[in-house]
């Protein structure tokens, strides 16, 4: 919890072994940690004796699988070693790893994986570059098949290391070893779920340096982003905290804003109104004690009431509507340059118009919190932005079009800034999946904007406040909980 988690590419990877390399640990030394760690974990697994197959691969991620293999024999383990490419196609390290297993090597058709006692997944690692075919693919078929417990050697075999994605088929692990540090695989969706329980071993690389290509991932942790939660002082009074303005839907669609609006207020804004039109006042004011309530007519209505410098946060969008007048809002407020969050109907309400907030959001904190759902519809026509594969460059994507910090959410919500830097959240619940949630998290953002606190780090950190929130509830939970366990939470982090 206490240190910043960077996830490297597989090339920060490979640039990380080169540099243990080049200061002194020979490659194959690495390989023979990593193989060490592999047998421990193994071992952990199965009882003295037990039978355990190794299926190698082609690359280094095999060469872990031998080095695992020999000392997993040396241990008086039954060991069957299965081979998915030809030995003397075996490379470097790998074919000096393959050197010292003395044992047979089995084709891996005559493999028998419904016997063993634990299989020991070393297909492929982060070098995986296409879909699989052929014997690999055969093998991971059998593996998921034979329905024993299965170890991954740095990744489930299949699964891409920077995008989390499958790469034809993959293995579905019970646990995974990786090495020196997570890859953004281990986080991102499908890629979390095939891995299992995954543990780190630390093989004498550090894989913390952001690589020569700077762009940089992180795991959603405080240590991110703690520094930066707004503390209140002796001296503080409420304008200083903030004042969030909340855009309220018509007379039987304002719920949405009230759960936005008391999030905001619970995580520290010192005032929040919800701007209601006036058919809407009457709900809304017989729902309302601490938050303020103003009238409030159209995109015009809006305008006027941002006159007042006060208002230093907006939330637009949840149950506005999808149509021309969100539109102009949204327009208004981005001229009106204060911190904005849009979700919803905000987003929705531009499908097939993305074009129309093309670097719009440089000017003041904006962050946009879509689900997959309203994004797709947001960046219709935009291939480049909904095409590749992977969650993280779809948002670092929108970001960098939009200018704005984009929260793409879901079990595995990617926070990304427009600069580059992304981060993948992994403390949530599917408690979470729940009316309203979403409206929830709006404000909490929006009333870390509203104390100053800078967007990416406030989205960063309102997604994991969010979702901490909602874990602490677990079962039953609804979103008008979720606001009032987040002083819980708070204290946790600010103590
Ligand atoms: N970096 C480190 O710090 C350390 C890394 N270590 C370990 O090394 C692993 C990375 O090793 P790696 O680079 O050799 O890649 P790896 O995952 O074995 O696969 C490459 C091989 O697979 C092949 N191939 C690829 N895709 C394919 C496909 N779809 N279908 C079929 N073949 C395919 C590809 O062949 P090619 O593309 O050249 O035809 C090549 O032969 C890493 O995960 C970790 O376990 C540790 O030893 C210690 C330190
Ligand atoms: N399976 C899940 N695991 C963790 N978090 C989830 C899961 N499903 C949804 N969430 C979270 O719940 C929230 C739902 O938001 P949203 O889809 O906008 O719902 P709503 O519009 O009903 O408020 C998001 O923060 C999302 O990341
Ligand atoms: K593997």
């Amino acid at each position: 919890m206490t240190r910043v988690e960077l996830l490297p590419t597989a090339q920060q990877m490979r640039e990380a072994d080169a540099a243990a390399i080049a200061a002194g640990t020979p490659g194959f030394v690495l390989m023979t940690r990593a193989g060490e760690a592999v047998a421990s974990v193994a071992e952990s697994m199965v009882t003295p004796g037990a039978q355990v197959l190794v299926v190698a691969g082609p690359g280094n991620n095999g060469g872990d699988g031998f080095v695992a293999a020999r000392i997993l024999q040396d241990r008086e383990y039954r060991v069957i070693l299965a081979l998915a490419t030809a030995r003397d196609r075996l490379r470097g390290d790998a074919a000096k790893a393959a050197e010292g297993w003395v044992g047979e090597v089995t084709p891996v058709q005559a493999a028998p994986f419904e016997s063993a006692d634990l299989i020991v997944d070393a297909l492929f690692g982060t070098g995986l570059g296409r879909d699989l075919a052929g014997d690999a693919r055969l093998a991971i078929e059998r593996i998921n098949a034979s329905g024993r417990p299965v170890l991954a050697v740095d990744l489930p075999s299949g699964i891409d290391s920077d995008s989390g994605e499958v790469r034809g088929l993959a293995v579905l692990a019970d646990r995974t070893v990786t090495f020196a540090a997570r890859k953004p695989g281990h986080l991102l969706l499908p890629g979390r779920r095939f891995s299992g329980l995954v543990e780190v071993a630390d093989i004498g690389i550090d894989a913390q340096a952001p690589g020569a290509d700077r762009i940089a991932t992180f795991a959603n942790r405080p240590a991110l982003w703690s520094g930066a939660l707004p503390r209140p002082h002796l001296g503080s009074h409420k304008y200083e905290r903030g004042h969030t303005l909340v855009l309220s839907g018509g007379a039987t669609r304002t719920g949405a804003a009230r759960l936005a609006a008391r999030a905001a207020l619970r995580i520290g804004s010192g005032l929040v109104t919800v701007a209601s039109p006036p058919e809407a006042i009457g709900v809304n004011a017989a729902h309302l004690t601490a938050v303020m309530l103003r009238g409030c007519e159209g995109p015009e209505g809006l305008h006027a009431i941002l006159q007042d410098q006060r208002f230093n946060a907006l939330v637009l969008g949840p149950a506005l509507g999808v149509h021309a007048a969100t539109r102009a809002m949204v327009a208004v407020a981005t001229l009106a340059r204060r911190s904005l969050l849009l979700d919803a109907d905000a987003l929705t309400s531009f499908e097939g118009l993305a074009s129309e907030m093309h670097q719009a959001f440089h000017h003041a904190p904006t962050v946009l919190t879509p689900h997959d759902g309203e994004f797709n519809r947001l960046f219709k026509g935009h291939p480049d932005l909904l095409d590749p594969p992977s969650k993280l460059e779809r948002a670092r994507r929108a970001a960098a079009y939009t200018g704005a910090v984009l929260v793409l959410k879901g079990m595995d919500t990617v926070i990304a800034a427009p600069d580059g830097r992304a981060v993948i959240n992994e403390n949530g619940t599917p408690y979470l999946a729940t009316a309203g949630s979403g409206d929830t998290l709006c404000g909490i953002i929006a009333g870390l904007m509203a104390q100053h606190m800078p967007a990416f780090e406030a989205a960063c950190a309102g997604v994991w406040i969010h979702a901490a929130a909602g874990a602490s509830f677990g079962p039953g939970l609804i979103s008008e909980d979720l606001a009032d366990l987040i002083p819980n939470v708070l204290s946790d982090l600010l103590n």
